[in-house]
């Protein structure tokens, strides 16, 4: 049969970036969200607010980008379609920063301040400013005139947006801001109208700059890699711009300079600070062979390194993308504050009208009981303002992600941060995360008629083909013997239980006694030798029959133990300790760092089930592993963490969160932090609806007043703001 491609399979997906002029809050997002998401063809939207930029992943047979910036001015906002040259790569552009909205800021407070002055000197008192409702002041032509002045700076930011409001039939702070701003010049209030404008464009404009502020503090990281390097060239050596210089060349960084690429050490001996990375506080020895990042530090030796991969490709780079993707992600409490303000803004604006006509309707309409509730209605506007509401879990969120990161955690979104501090049970791997992941072979032992040193060779040539770390300690350790690695063909790993190939025609099978038993090998002396050490036994062999085995010992990490007990205190119900590695060993582990319960020899598949089981019983789990073995179960957990994610690029892109350093006692920092970014958020929420609480009281117990409303709500924005900006300041535990 013969196959014709079907129209639709043709179609695909494409993404465009678009620069949106009006997208700077929750509330375009909104709008774009409802506009544009569910039209047929439109596949995902990503949001990055603080860049006003948003991604379109599309159909191009039912759109291209023309049509999508129609769509996008359609819903009253204009876009252009935003080309990355590898320059403009995101992480290394600026933050925009809105600096029209505070030059109209000053401008308004400006023309207020000379507005008022006035008006006090004219009326002979402050009083003029606060009396209300009588309905007539006595306010001069040009008191007016600068009021409204002062006003209309701040209102060219929230009017456009209101009209689409209404064009939309929603109800957001915008139209709520209008509304009384328009109703209090309508009663003659122009101090109270002029407060409220300048007061609602400050609070956006703390938010702006907050954030900004948190972000600014993870580009700091990025500009840690110097722009020039010194490179060796046949000449002599050069000052040549970082992102020239090509993979393979050498460089040369001095005592107390910054690495300006990755790269292997080729030359040199020195101690690395790589804090700005991992938050490690003591520096790292290198010596040749050994991986330098780019943006760390160089202690007191000079060194010599070869470049790999260019300066768009640094681990430095990639953490700094991945961090503004994960601020893109919106976590469950600000989708629940969104969803929240929904319903809220038009609840508040009904009970408003509400409070206009039926008392004077009850009393009876006068044009004093008229113009008392229409000023109560309009303080009840803008005191149902969610702005604090709504700028604080964001602020929040951003803060706790450049924290985090700050401390070498790597954490991938608001919903993995506040996943990680509901966490009730912990599932651990061993190997990598409660020892150092670095084992050593003590002994080898042949069975064969071959000598010591072609089965070393044998075993550390399949090795070479293998990341994991039993690996690289028998690599390292042919190394040490000077014997080389046997070349071998056909090369297979076999997840959790070891690895073969080919070598002149043979099949040679590497790995644990559960794979010798399977190669149907006589394990007995296997078991005999891994009972009396209680170390790891690794098995070579051909067929059925074993050549040798190796004894491996790897080292309890010293922080492993405090480390589950600061879970426990932390209220962790379980920790789990579930490896692939020999009982006895396990078992040994277990006992020494404390965890509730243990489980030894499982293949990946079972550590999967370990973790779902845990899941049943405990809700959320996080599981913490190297990724070696364990990148299901890490995909099955609530919370996947990596450890030691440096070094291994898989485990950085695919965890929810990564743990840059090798410290295990960064974990229950981890959640200790989630903890309180959450709790700063739950203050936040509950700060801001107090004090409209309590404003909607003083209203109703007669004492209205709109622009104390309004400085409250301010208020609150701005120690909601200074509260979560806190957390960029918590210190290494
Ligand atoms: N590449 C390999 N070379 C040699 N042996 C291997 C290899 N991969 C797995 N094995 C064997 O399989 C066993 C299980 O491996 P696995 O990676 O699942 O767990 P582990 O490293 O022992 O411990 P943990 O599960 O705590 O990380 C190892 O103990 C080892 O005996
Ligand atoms: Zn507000």
């Amino acid at each position: 049969m013969t196959h014709y491609p079907q129209d639709d399979s043709l179609s695909k997906f494409s993404t465009v970036s678009l620069q949106v002029a009006e997208l700077d809050c929750a509330e375009e997002v909104r709008v774009l969200k409802d506009g544009l998401a569910k039209k047929p063809g439109i596949e995902k939207l990503d949001f990055d607010v603080m860049r006003g930029r948003m991604d379109v992943h599309y159909d191009d047979q039912q759109w291209n980008v023309h049509r999508l910036l129609e769509a996008v001015s359609s819903l009253g906002m204009t876009a252009h379609e935003v080309i990355e040259t590898p320059q403009s790569e995101s992480a290394a552009e600026p933050v925009r920063h809105n600096n029209d909205r505070e030059r109209a800021l000053i401008r308004s407070g400006a023309f207020l301040l000379v507005a008022v002055v006035i008006q006090v000197w004219e009326s002979g008192g402050i009083g003029a400013l606060f009396g209300h409702g009588e309905g007539a002041h006595t306010i001069s032509v040009l008191a007016i005139l600068l009021y409204l002045i002062s006003i209309s700076f701040g209102i060219r930011w929230i009017f456009p947006k209101a009209v689409k409001a209404v064009l939309r039939f929603s109800a957001d702070m915008n139209l709520l801001m209008t509304v009384a701003v328009t109703g209090a010049i309508i009663l003659g209030e122009f101090f109270e109208a002029a407060m409220v404008t300048l007061l609602f464009t400050l609070s956006e404009v703390l938010e702006q700059r907050s954030v900004t502020k948190a972000r600014r503090s993870i580009q700091s990281l990025m500009s840690l890699a110097p722009d020039l390097a010194r490179v060796k060239t046949e000449t002599g050596i050069e000052e040549v711009a970082t992102d020239e210089i090509e993979n393979g060349q050498i460089c040369l960084v001095r005592p107390g300079e910054r690495i300006p690429l990755d790269g292997t050490v080729v030359q040199g001996l020195s101690a690395i600070d790589q804090a700005p990375i991992t938050g490690e506080s003591v520096p790292v020895e290198k010596e040749p062979g050994d991986t330098v990042y780019a943006g760390t530090i160089n202690g007191s030796g000079s060194i010599e390194f070869r470049v790999a991969g260019t300066s768009g490709s640094t681990l430095l780079n990639r953490i700094v993308r991945l961090i503004d993707q994960a601020y893109q992600r919106r976590a469950p409490s600000e989708q629940w504050v969104d969803q929240f303000a929904r319903y809220y803004t038009p609840t508040m604006m009904l009970l408003a009208v509400a409070v206009m006509v039926i008392p004077p309707t009850i009393v009876g309409w006068s044009a004093e009981s008229a113009t008392d509730w229409f000023y109560n209605g309009l303080v009840l506007l803008v005191i149902a303002c969610p702005c604090a509401l709504v700028i604080s879990t964001p602020v929040s969120i951003v803060s706790g992600l450049t924290a985090a990161a700050r401390h070498g955690v790597l954490v991938k979104g608001g919903l993995s941060l506040e996943t990680v501090a509901k966490v009730k049970a912990v599932v651990l791997d061993k190997t990598g995360t409660l020892t150092t992941g670095m084992p050593t072979v003590t002994t080898v032992q042949c069975f064969g008629d071959q000598t010591n040193d072609q089965a070393l060779a044998m075993a550390a040539g399949l090795q070479n083909h293998s990341t994991h770390p039993i690996a690289k300690a028998i690599v390292h350790y042919a190394n040490q013997d000077e014997v080389a690695p046997a070349e071998f063909a056909h090369v297979e790993e076999i997840p959790g239980r070891g690895i073969s190939g080919q070598i002149d025609g043979q099949r040679i099978w590497l790995g644990s006694t559960r794979l010798a038993a399977e190669q149907g090998a006589d394990i007995s002396e296997l078991e005999g030798i891994a009972a009396k050490t209680g170390a790891n036994v690794v098995a070579l062999g051909q067929d059925n029959q074993l050549l040798a085995a190796f004894q491996l010992q790897d080292e309890l990490r010293d922080t492993a133990g405090r480390a589950v007990e600061s879970l426990h205190r932390l209220g962790v119900a379980q920790v789990e300790l579930i490896s692939g590695d020999r009982t006895s060993v396990v078992k040994d582990v277990a006992e020494k760092v404390g965890v509730d319960a243990w489980k030894a020899e499982q293949l990946p598949e079972d550590k999967i089930e370990a973790v779902l089981r845990l899941r049943n019983e405990h809700q959320l789990v996080a599981m913490v592993g190297d990724g070696i073995n364990d990148g299901p179960a890490l995909a099955a957990a609530d919370v996947g963490i990596a450890m030691g994610a440096m070094g291994s690029d898989t485990a950085i892109e695919t965890a929810d969160i990564a743990l840059m350093s090798d410290e295990i006692e960064k974990l229950p920092w981890l959640i200790a932090h989630g903890r309180r970014t959450l709790s700063l958020i739950r203050q936040n929420i509950f700060a801001a609806l107090a004090i409209k609480v309590i404003f909607i009281i003083l209203t109703m117990i007669g004492y209205p007043n709109l622009w104390l409303a309004i400085l409250a709500d301010t208020g609150v924005s701005l120690a909601v703001i200074a509260n979560s900006l806190r957390l960029l300041r918590t210190k290494t535990s």
